[in-house]
């Protein structure tokens, strides 16, 4: 193995052929150590320094669970022999070809941010794509707002945690709208894509994947509730469409509502499934506004202007004509404003 360190250090190695029966969920080495198909010019590339605390073959003969399958591939969480931890995405249906994978792979690793997920390697073969991301333990806003109904209580989310996660959320997106000179999308803004850093402030992962893998189908599109109704090809996402896609997390975190889930009905129109920037539109415009918040945060006293101040940033962001959205550098500091002390 040859490594040479110029600030990202290049790693040759072999890349055990991928194993398809690797979606179980108990931890389990998620290759299997006899297969050794070596691709030439394959190689895992870091970034951040030469001080990495893992090499390809420590990633391939840990122990792997999977976190769950998305639209672009199977995500595991792996944990080292000495337990550090990483987040493995194992992407499927990659358009780019090896170039522009790897030139968009290297400007997502140029951002860093307290506020968005690390990437910290990754690696391309023909047969296998990875993007190696920074491990966040307390999981995704998505769970946190939706998670494990039934099966345990979750725990509540104060309105001060929900400005919290949106004031680092807006940063982050704000961050890497700065990159590749202020041209870089997201393409995939939605809860199961923000995590909680340690003060509890939110943090964009899945960074830029959208470009390179195919364009998701037009109907995944229209049913995810996240994606701006200009959208038919994913690929072809915009700076406009992540900010509503952020604003639909906005609404997302005010009422409690997932924006896929069926629950979102109207009662005036036949109790039809809507989406929930359509349906909060509708109640806002019935001078309604108090009946959309999350049920959760009743009980708080003295913050529903704050919340009102949050539905206008949200609705803001989701308005249906592109031009009148704002940039997310304003909804940052528009969200700073609520209360002057985040
Ligand atoms: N860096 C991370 N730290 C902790 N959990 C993560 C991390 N990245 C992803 N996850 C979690 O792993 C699960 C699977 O993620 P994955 O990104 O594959 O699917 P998704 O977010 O549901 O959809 P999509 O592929 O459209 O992003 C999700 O619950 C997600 O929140």
């Amino acid at each position: 193995m040859m490594i040479t360190c110029f600030g990202k250090s290049r790693i040759s190695g072999k890349l055990r052929k991928r194993d398809s029966s690797s979606t179980s969920s108990p931890p389990r080495n998620w290759t299997s150590k006899d297969d050794n198909t070596e691709e030439e010019g394959s190689k895992i590339i870091f970034f951040g320094g030469k001080n990495h605390s893992f090499d390809l073959d420590d990633l391939l003969s840990s122990s792997a669970q999977v976190l769950g399958k998305g639209a672009f591939g199977t995500t595991y969480k792996v944990t080292m022999e000495d337990m550090s931890t990483v987040v493995v995405k194992r992407l499927k249906e990659v358009v780019a070809g090896r170039r522009e994978f790897e030139q968009q792979m290297e400007i997502i690793g140029m951002i860093r941010h307290e506020n968005v997920a690390e990437l910290k390697a990754y690696y391309y073969s023909k047969d296998d794509k990875l993007a190696v991301y920074s491990y966040y333990t307390q999981g995704s806003l998505s769970q946190m707002l939706h998670g494990n109904i039934g099966m345990y209580d979750r725990v509540p989310l104060s309105w001060d945690a929900r400005l919290r996660i949106a004031t680092g959320a807006a940063r982050g997106l704000a961050k890497i709208h700065e990159g590749n000179n202020g041209r870089l999308i997201h393409g995939n803004i939605k809860s199961s894509n923000i995590f909680l850093d340690s003060q509890g402030y939110g943090c964009i992962g899945d960074i830029g994947l959208t470009t390179i893998m195919r364009s998701l189908p037009r109907r995944t599109c229209l049913t995810s509730g996240y994606h701006a109704p200009e959208i038919t090809d994913t690929r072809r996402s915009t700076q406009s469409s992540d900010v509503y896609s952020f604003g639909v997390v906005l609404l997302e975190l005010l009422t409690g509502k997932s924006p896929a889930s069926p629950a979102v009905t109207d009662a005036e129109h036949g109790g039809e499934n809507m989406d929930l920037a359509s349906w909060i539109r509708n109640v806002v415009a019935k001078d309604w506004t108090g009946e959309v918040f999350d049920i959760e945060m009743l009980s708080e006293s003295g913050v529903e202007d704050e919340m009102v101040e949050m539905l206008q940033i949200g609705l803001a962001c989701v308005g249906v004509k592109q031009q009148e959205r704002p940039r997310i550098a304003q909804v940052v500091k528009l969200i700073q404003d609520i209360r002057s002390t985040e």
